[in-house]
C-alpha cells in the first residue's frame, strides 16, 4: 500500500470531510453545521492522506489563541478532524499525520498544540497531556436549595431569541476569554455553531432558549439551554439542559443559576461541560444530589518547550531545571532552566544539574495550572532530583482559576 500525504486542496474538502464522517460511524453531519465546518476549515493547515483517488486520512489544525495562566493569549494549533479509514487502520497512518502536523506547527511558530480526543488513549504517545477536565452534573432542583451571592437581586434575567442574542453573547464571551486559562478566542463564524439547533437532535427537548442577565440595562451574563418536559403520576419532572453559560461577576452568575434551577415544571438541571471550580457547587445545599462527575477535556502538547513556558506566568517565584524527555519532537529534549514569577518567565537551555525529570506529556498536563506536578510525581510520572523542587514547581505552576475549554472543536 502506498499513500500520499499532502496539504488539503479546497476542491477536495467534500471528499475529505466524507472520509471523516465515515470514520465517525457514517452519519452525515447536519447541513448547517457542515457549512460552518467548511467555512472555518483552514485548508493550508489541513492534510489529507490519499490512496489513489480515495481519501483515507484527515487532520486539520485551527489557528487559535488560547488563554494561559497570567492572561496572555498564546497562538495555538487546534488539532481537529483526525481520522484514518477503517480499511487502512493500524498501519501507522495516524502517526505519519501527527509527525507531519507537529513539524508544520513548529514551522508556523506556534509553541502549543491542543485537541480534544475521541478516546483519551490515543494522543499521549505523541506528547499530549490531559490539561483540563470538564465537570458534568445533574442537579436535583426539587431537593437542592441555592444560596446566591450578594447583589443577585440587582440582576434582571431577560428571555431573548438566541439569534438575537448572538452579538451580545460573543461580546461577553470575548471578555471572559482572558480570565480563564484554556479558553479560546473565538474567530469569525465560530459563533454560528453556538446557536445551531436542528430539530432532529432535540430528542424530545425544546428548541434552544436563551436568557441574558442584565444590570442597569447592560448585559453581564447569558445562558443557552433547552427544556425537556416530562411527567409521571406524581406530576412534572422536566429537565433543563444547559448548553452554555457565561457571567462577568458572581451576582450575574448567581442570577443565571437561580433562574435555571427555578423554572416551573422541571426538577433537574443538567450540565455537560463546566469548569471544575464552577461557583454553583458552593451555592448548593447538597452537592451529592448534584451528581458531579469529571471527564478529560483539553489535551495540550508543548511544541516549543522554551517559548511555551515563557508565554505564561507563575503564581509564585520559581527557579528549576527541568530534564525533559521528548521522543516524538526531539528538539525539545534536554535540560531547560525555568525562572519566573507572577510577572513573567524566562526558559532557556542549560547544562546545570536537573531538579525535576519528566516527559513533555507531563509538561503539557501541568501547563495550564490544572494538574499539579506533585500529583504527577505521586503517579511516578515526575521525578524530583533536588529536594524541595517539586513543591516549588507545584505551587508555581498552579492557577487560581481552574483551566477550562468551553466548547469542542
Ligand atoms: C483530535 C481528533 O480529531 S480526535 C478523533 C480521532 N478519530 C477517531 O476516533 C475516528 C475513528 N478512528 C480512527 O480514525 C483511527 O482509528 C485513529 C485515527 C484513531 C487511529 O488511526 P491509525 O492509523 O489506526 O493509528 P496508527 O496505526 O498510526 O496507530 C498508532 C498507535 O496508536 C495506537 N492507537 C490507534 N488508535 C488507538 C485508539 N483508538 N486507542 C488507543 N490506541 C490507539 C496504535 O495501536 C498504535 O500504537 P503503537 O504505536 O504502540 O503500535
Amino acid at each position: 500500500m502506498t499513500t500520499e500525504l499532502r496539504v488539503l486542496r479546497p476542491a477536495e474538502w467534500a471528499q475529505w470531510f466524507e472520509q471523516l464522517e465515515l470514520a465517525f460511524g457514517g452519519l452525515p453531519e447536519n447541513p448547517q453545521r457542515r457549512e460552518v465546518w467548511e467555512a472555518i476549515t483552514e485548508h493550508e493547515r489541513s492534510i489529507g492522506l490519499w490512496d489513489g483517488e480515495r481519501c483515507v486520512g484527515t487532520a486539520g489544525a485551527f489557528s487559535f489563541r488560547m488563554c494561559v495562566p497570567g492572561g496572555a493569549l498564546v497562538p495555538a494549533a487546534g488539532v481537529t478532524m483526525v481520522s484514518v479509514a477503517a480499511t487502512h487502520r493500524r498501519r501507522s497512518l495516524l502517526t505519519s499525520m501527527m509527525r507531519r502536523q507537529l513539524d508544520d506547527v513548529r514551522s508556523w511558530g506556534e509553541s502549543v498544540a491542543l485537541l480534544t480526543a475521541s478516546e483519551p488513549g490515543i494522543y499521549g504517545r505523541y506528547g499530549y497531556g490531559i490539561a483540563t477536565q470538564q465537570l458534568r452534573a445533574a442537579i436535583d432542583t426539587a431537593r437542592v436549595r441555592l444560596a446566591v451571592p450578594p447583589g443577585t437581586d440587582g440582576v434582571v434575567v431577560r428571555q431573548v431569541a438566541p439569534p438575537e442574542a448572538l452579538a451580545t453573547i460573543e461580546g461577553l464571551y470575548a471578555r471572559l476569554v482572558p480570565t480563564r486559562p484554556g479558553m479560546l478566542e473565538r474567530r469569525p463564524e465560530w459563533e454560528r455553531l453556538t446557536v445551531i439547533d436542528p430539530p432532529e437532535e432535540r430528542d424530545g427537548g425544546s428548541p434552544l432558549q436563551c436568557v441574558l442577565a442584565e444590570r442597569d440595562g447592560e448585559a453581564v451574563g447569558y445562558a443557552l439551554y433547552t427544556i425537556k418536559p416530562a411527567w409521571d403520576d406524581a406530576g412534572p419532572k422536566g429537565t433543563v439542559a444547559v448548553r452554555d453559560l457565561g457571567a462577568l461577576d458572581p451576582a450575574a452568575d448567581g442570577a443565571l443559576w437561580r433562574f435555571l434551577c427555578g423554572i416551573d415544571l422541571t426538577s433537574t438541571v443538567e450540565v455537560g461541560n463546566r469548569p471544575v471550580d464552577d461557583a454553583w457547587q458552593h451555592m448548593v445545599s447538597d452537592i451529592r444530589r448534584c451528581r458531579p462527575q469529571l471527564r478529560d477535556s483539553l489535551h495540550v502538547r508543548l511544541v516549543d518547550v522554551g517559548a511555551a513556558l515563557e508565554a505564561r506566568t507563575y503564581q509564585a517565584p520559581v527557579d528549576v531545571v527541568l530534564e525533559v524527555e521528548d521522543d516524538f519532537c526531539p528538539w525539545n529534549a534536554g535540560r531547560w532552566r525555568l525562572t519566573g514569577d507572577a510577572k513573567g518567565a524566562v526558559c532557556v537551555r542549560t547544562d546545570e544539574a536537573a531538579d525535576l525529570a519528566l516527559t513533555v506529556r507531563e509538561l503539557g498536563a501541568a501547563y495550564l495550572g490544572g494538574v499539579s506536578p506533585a500529583a504527577l510525581a505521586a503517579a511516578g510520572r515526575v521525578r524530583e532530583l533536588r529536594a524541595g523542587a517539586l513543591g516549588e514547581a507545584a505551587v508555581a505552576f498552579g492557577s487560581p482559576v481552574a483551566p477550562w475549554l468551553p466548547h469542542g472543536f
